[in-house]
């Protein structure tokens, strides 16, 4: 186990802190059960102390330049990379993801602090043309101030510094209460930040065994100017709630439920790659996994039968162990969720063509890799978010009905088709309610490209030229009794 990079304690204003309580929680491996680490179980006071000292901080680190800010974040998206296989290992030992997706998901995590290490010196404002000959009009971009963040289990890296890089690039100081079950990947991150200069108070991680308390502190604290949320859609309704008291600026990543169509005329070895791709990537959880394969009869045997013999194939185990393909799920409440689900469509006449039951292996929480046809309305597995390594399969006869079962959900994060009539692919893409669209492809998320959903999968929008925007406030500036 990794000794360097692991960090048991909060990282607040540059110190390794216990929780004032003295209290502590255990962080367990998913695949096994046994104890990784007990780590500082903060609360509402622990929260509130590191607001007040990001607010101190953030008072010298507006001021410094983008150039300054960009060159400590290449330093400390260097020494990530340095780091590569180190945070990897942490990050598999306590969310279960195999190595080589840890190890994929550090280089896609570092890839924020580098690309807004370079966007951090693009932060133009604007002269308009004045109205009138007196006055001047101008626009100044200025960091929103202290931001809080609060972030999930699955991406126990990337889905930090996808917050904290733009963040900081802006000139805003932020604390970060990573989920109860991932946080020594954020821990391990902030040493790294130190190394590479990131001067005290402008990166907090506060760790919790529960979101309630300091998410609280962290949703309705004054001194925070902007929210950043990354999970599940009941907890972002949640914040939005908390945050409405003191207005805070949003940004909402939430729950998804994508469809993944597939057309008669679809070149099948790709939709077969890219479903494998989408959906058992962190072994079904992720927001963006494939939720609901929706497949044109005519393809549909050929694409099941495929489907079903390529989910078979995959090797399950802990992700430390060479050649693993899928982890465990994170806990035992995951399992029951995706047990229930594929409980009830088989109660309500959905065939299992493969996997469809727990797999039993000591200490860990592993499920099987699981094929279900003859998908119908009514049943739960329908509309809820799996999260887990489930493809249920729906039939449809026209483009139009394909459409309407792929829209008819509240989530709207990311969608695929694959197809390959032009203008099917442009009527297709233009009436899909989502946020991304992989069309003939099913791993889409990039640094370069923005990343967000509509409806109830959230608000804002995470990496791109657009994600800085976030952290950002706009000043008019009308400099007026000129000759
Ligand atoms: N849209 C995206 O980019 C994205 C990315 C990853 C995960 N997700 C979603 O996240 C969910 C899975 O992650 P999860 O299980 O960690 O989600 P979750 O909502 O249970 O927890 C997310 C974070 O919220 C905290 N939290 C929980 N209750 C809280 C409360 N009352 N107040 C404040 N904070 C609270 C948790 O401690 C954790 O840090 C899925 O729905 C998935 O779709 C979305
Ligand atoms: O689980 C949600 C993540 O945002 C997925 S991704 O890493 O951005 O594709």
């Amino acid at each position: 186990m990794p000794s360097q990079l692991l960090k048991t304690q909060s990282y607040v204003n540059g110190q390794w802190k216990d929780a004032q309580s003295g209290q502590e929680y255990q962080v367990v491996n998913p695949a096994t059960g046994e104890l990784i680490a007990k780590v500082a179980d903060c609360a509402a006071a622990d929260a509130e102390v590191a607001v007040e000292l990001a607010h101190e901080a953030f008072l010298s680190w507006r001021k410094t330049t983008a150039k300054e800010r960009s060159q400590i974040m290449r330093k400390w998206f260097d020494l990530i990379m340095t780091n590569q296989d180190e945070l990897a290992e942490i990050m598999t030992m306590e969310c279960g993801k195999p190595l080589a997706e840890s190890k994929g998901e550090v280089a896609y995590g570092g890839s924020f602090i580098e690309w807004f290490g370079e966007e951090a010196k693009r932060v133009y404002g604007d002269m308009i043309p004045a109205p009138a000959g007196d006055r001047k009009v101008l626009v100044n971009k200025q960091p929103v101030g202290v931001c809080s963040a609060i972030t999930p289990w699955n991406f126990p890296l990337a889905m930090i510094t996808r917050k904290c890089a733009p963040a900081i690039a802006a000139g805003c100081t932020i604390v970060i209460k990573p989920a109860e079950a991932t946080p020594l990947t954020a821990l391990a991150l902030c040493e790294l930040a130190e190394q590479a200069g990131l001067p005290k108070g402008v990166l907090n991680v506060v760790t919790a065994s529960s979101g309630k308390e300091v998410g609280e502190v962290l949703s309705t604290h004054p001194l925070v100017k902007k929210i950043s949320f990354t999970g599940s859609t009941p907890v972002g309704k949640i914040l939005l709630k908390q945050s409405a008291d003191t207005v805070k600026k949003l940004s909402m990543e939430l729950g998804g439920n994508a469809p993944f169509i597939v057309f008669d005329d679809a070149d099948i070895d790709a939709a077969i790659k890219g479903a494998m791709a989408s959906k058992y990537r962190n072994t079904g959880q992720t927001c963006v996994c494939a939720n609901r394969f929706i497949v044109q009869s005519g393809i549909h045997d050929e694409f099941v039968k495929a489907l079903a013999k390529a989910s078979d194939e995959l090797k399950l185990g802990n992700g430390l162990d060479e050649g693993i393909t899928q982890g465990p799920l994170i806990n035992k409440a995951a399992i029951d969720k995706v047990s229930g689900l594929v409980d009830d469509a088989k109660k309500k006449g959905a065939d299992v063509v493969t996997g469809g039951e727990p797999f039993s292996s000591k200490g860990g929480y592993f499920y099987k890799p699981t094929v279900l046809t003859g998908i119908k309305d009514g049943m739960d597995i329908a509309t809820e978010e799996i999260f887990g390594p489930v493809c249920p399969v729906f039939k449809f006869d026209k483009e139009e009905e394909a459409i309407a079962i792929a829209n008819d959900t509240p989530f709207g994060l990311a969608a695929y088709f694959y197809s390959q009539n032009l203008s099917q692919i442009w009527r297709v893409a233009d009436e899909l309610e989502y946020g991304m669209v992989g069309i003939n492809e099913g791993i889409i998320s990039t640094e370069v490209a923005p990343f967000g959903g509509v409806k109830e999968s959230g608000m804002g929008r995470e990496g791109s030229k657009y994600g800085i925007d976030e952290y950002i406030e706009m000043k008019y500036l009308c400099m007026g009794g000129l000759a």
